[in-house]
């Protein structure tokens, strides 16, 4: 894999005012030699030696980088690079960039600090100007180290352009290691020379990369969603006598969180392990399904919206009441009664009641209220069956006073409130001498006995009479909604409080896996579409039916790789949570751009005017265009002898056979959607049924190692004009083995390729082939990393030919 520094620190840049930047009184210092718009200096860093402490404590070191500009003697603090963990010899990844426009001259000068980092969730650097003499303030989670200074013409001066520079404590005295400071020649990184540099570099784990392009405390642990080694394997075929023919391949290394590492296994089992423990955890946490976290919602969010509509409406009949208007009264009163049987319709739930009651168990104690109710005039001292109604936080009743009818009764309350209400309305309206009431409850019943006990006032004034109502309405439906958002939040609280830590750290580990499977999808798509872009036939199953996108995993079901192919079937399923939609490109940039969130993404693909105009109407109307991904992973290696001897291959025939239902189902919508005429001359050319059969029998048929499943697995998808991908770990060694074999089937199966040569075609490609110049671009040395032990395992065709593999540092 590669890394590459981009650009320089804008934390940097925005340090010194411009008009200082080209104080022509900057002139007196000496300018830096450079190419137009390269960076000015680049240096990279290195400690040895470094002392702890506290004798053999482990030192996690980190540098920063400060500048000390010759006018103004004041320290800026300008990087700093990421941090190492557990080595006294730190190599650090991050280089040190100054951009062309960078006001620093032979004679700034910079200081280096070094820290050991006890607690990275404070490490955010923050960026300030200090006194030259000031150290930074101590800052929270780090210790100084020491620290080493020199000017920039020094270091460029320099024999090798290479500075070692003692570490001393901040009093100057004791020396507590050394820092090498190390030029970076431009050009050195284009020119490949720096290819060698991987994340892992002497066993020092890094998971950084292009740091000095963004603020340091936006860094977020950039190399972690980059894909590893993905590249396009094509095969273009020239016969005199057939038709010329493309064959593409992406291979890339598995979707994985490499950097968190396979300890606890990968996300598959993760992903299960954390919702089985959500569902079975006892009494601290209550487990509600995603369907009653999902009604808590629509009910808190229903009551948030009902609540102040009803007491508008409950308003509107007041002030009808005090115009004395029967007509506008009764308007008003249906109003106010359509919204308060849906508020209370919203509460039929279950979950309510059972949510207070678990809210009631979870925290004992409270003092019991009276409630409000719903009487009318008459009742004041006559309430009966009054129901004792919490209020706010401290209603919450003891142990023994709880009553699982009470939230019934609370609830019930407000239907009740509206009944009085009603009846008010209808009693007075009839004695203001209209002759029809005002429809009672829904279905025009009265309640009788609320009716009647409504005295009578001669020339009574509406208002009054309907004030205590409307009040004790509000006050019912108050208490309701106050019961109805505790008991709900609760619920709410109870997912969040159990899974939030999990969940962020689950969360995180999918996007990484998703961002590195996205890359890889994205790029096998344009590339897609550019070569079947005047492909009718392909370009009505784009859009009618959308793309089977297979993926062949060569991963081993034993040690590590076990997480890598949990964490890799996840992210690969959760590509069916991208559409791609085509565009036309309206300037020169042409890169896709991916809008949405975790449940749904939209990738637009941009097309240069002429080749957008050639498209189906649906698609250039933008209509969302869908892949299928589906994975199978046969492991071949030495590990997979272990696993299928002493351990266990249940993860690799489960994914199979799930991944093998996706297939089928692709293949069924496939023959549903595509025209007839399509599907019939498709039939004449393919048996994809028979495939098909035969893809199941293999994966059904629990042989070892059963390279077959990945030769039908692609055929399928070739046959079926899908995307396909090979993966394996770092996609350099077996899937270099694997997709050479791939090319040489097709030759021999398509473009009559004679079996005497088959061998020797395959032997040819590996040896002297792109993929032997993959492995060479990745580690320097066109070595397949595989002894002679290891080979022994591999099934017979996956065999490079001899001196091309041996002991490689990978
Ligand atoms: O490209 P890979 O097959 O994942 O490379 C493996 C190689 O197969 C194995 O023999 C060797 O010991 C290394 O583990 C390679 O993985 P790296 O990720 O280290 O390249």
């Amino acid at each position: 894999m590669e890394i590459k520094e981009e650009g320089a620190s804008e934390e940097g840049q925005h340090f010194l005012p411009t008009a200082q930047a080209n104080d022509p009184g900057d002139c007196q210092f000496t300018s830096i030699q450079k190419t137009p718009n390269e960076p000015q200096l680049e240096f990279i860093l290195a400690c040895k030696d470094l002392v702890a402490p506290v004798r053999d404590s482990k030192l996690n070191t980190l540098v920063q980088i400060s500048v000390i500009h010759p006018v103004e003697q004041s320290l800026t603090r300008y990087s700093s690079t990421e941090i190492v963990e557990g080595t006294r010899d730190p190599l650090f990844l991050t280089g040190v960039t100054f951009p062309s426009e960078y006001p620093i001259y032979e004679e700034t000068k910079i200081k280096l600090t070094v820290y050991d980092v006890k607690d990275k969730s404070h490490d955010t650097v923050r960026t300030s100007v200090l006194p030259e003499h000031k150290d930074p303030p101590p800052e929270v989670g780090r210790s100084f180290l020491g620290y080493a200074s020199f000017k920039v013409g020094e270091l460029l001066k320099s024999k090798e352009q290479l500075l070692v520079l003692s570490l001393r404590t901040s009093d100057g005295g004791k020396v507590v290691g050394t820092i090498e400071v190390s030029v970076v020649k431009m050009g050195e990184i284009e020119d490949g020379e720096a290819e060698h540099i991987t994340t892992d570099v002497q066993g020092q784990k890094c998971a950084l990369v292009c740091e000095c392009t963004a603020p340091e405390s936006v860094r977020e642990k950039t190399l972690e969603f980059v894909p590893i080694n993905l590249h396009l394997q094509r095969m273009q075929v020239h016969s005199p006598h057939l038709k010329d023919a493309l064959y593409d391949v992406i291979t890339v290394g598995a979707p994985a969180a490499h950097f968190q590492g396979f300890k606890n296994g990968g996300l598959r089992k993760l992903l299960h392990r954390f919702e089985t423990e959500r569902r079975n955890t006892g009494y601290q946490f209550i487990y509600y399904s995603p369907e009653n976290t999902a009604k808590a919602k629509e009910v808190l969010s229903n009551i948030n919206q009902l609540q102040p509509l009803i007491a508008t409406h409950a308003d509107l009949l007041l002030s009808s009441a005090s115009q004395h208007s029967p007509d506008s009264l009764k308007n008003s009163l249906k109003m106010l009664s359509e919204k308060t049987e849906l508020f209370v319709h919203a509460f039929k739930d279950q979950l309510v009641r059972s949510a207070l009651l678990a809210l009631y168990t979870a925290r004992p104690g409270g003092i019991l209220k009276k409630p409000p109710s719903p009487k009318s005039s008459t009742e004041e001292s006559s309430p009966q069956d009054q129901p004792p109604v919490m209020r706010g936080q401290d209603s919450i009743p003891h142990h023994s006073d709880y009553d699982e009818e009470e939230w019934d009764r609370v609830w019930a309350n407000v239907g009740k409130s509206l009944n009085c209400i009603i009846a008010m309305v209808d009693k007075l309206i009839e004695r203001d001498g209209g002759s029809e009431g005002s429809g009672g409850n829904n279905d025009g019943e009265k309640e009788p006995s609320l009716t009647d006990a409504i005295p009578s006032h001669p020339r009574e004034d509406w208002y009054e009479q309907l004030y205590p109502l409307i009040l004790t309405l509000k006050d019912c439906m108050g208490e309701v909604v106050n019961r109805a958002k505790q008991s709900l939040t609760f619920v709410l609280l109870q997912e969040l409080a159990y899974s939030l830590p999990q969940c962020l750290m689950l969360t995180l580990r999918r996007d990484i896996v998703f961002s590195q499977a996205l890359a890889g999808l994205v790029c096998g798509f344009i590339i897609k579409l550019q070569t079947s872009l005047y492909d009718p036939g392909f370009l009505q199953q784009l859009h009618t039916v959308g793309l089977i996108v297979q993926y062949e995993g060569l991963l081993s079901t034993y040690s590590d790789e076990i997480g890598m192919l949990e964490d890799m079937a996840v992210g690969i399923s959760d590509l069916k949570k991208v559409a791609f939609k085509i565009i036309e490109a309206k300037s020169n940039d042409v890169l896709p751009v991916i809008t949405g969130r975790r449940e749904h993404y939209v990738v637009e693909v941009k097309l240069p005017a002429r080749m957008f105009e050639s498209l189906p109407l649906q698609i250039k109307e933008g209509q969302l265009l869908h892949v299928y991904p589906v994975l199978f992973n046969v492991g071949i290696n030495e590990q997979q002898t272990l696993a299928e001897r002493f351990g266990d291959v249940s993860l690799q025939e489960s994914i199979n056979q799930e991944n093998f239902e996706l297939l089928q189902e692709y293949y069924k919508i496939f023959m549903e959607k595509m025209p007839p005429d399509y599907i019939s001359h498709f039939q004449e050319q393919n048996d994809l049924k028979a495939l098909l059969e035969n893809l199941l029998q293999n994966i059904q048929s629990k042989k070892r190692k059963n390279v077959e499943i990945m030769w039908l697995a692609a055929t399928i998808c070739r046959k079926l004009n899908g995307i396909r991908f090979t993966c394996c770990k770092s996609a350099k060694d077996r899937t270099s083995m694997s997709v050479t074999l791939e090319q040489c089937s097709i030759l021999r199966d398509e473009h009559q390729l004679h079996k005497d040569f088959f061998i020797r075609a395959l032997d040819c490609m590996r040896r002297e082939g792109c993929r032997i110049e993959n492995v060479l671009k990745n580690i320097k040395c066109r070595k397949y990393a595989f002894n002679m032990l290891q080979l022994m395992a591999f099934p017979k065709y996956y065999r490079p030919p001899e001196g091309t593999y041996g002991k490689a540092d990978t």
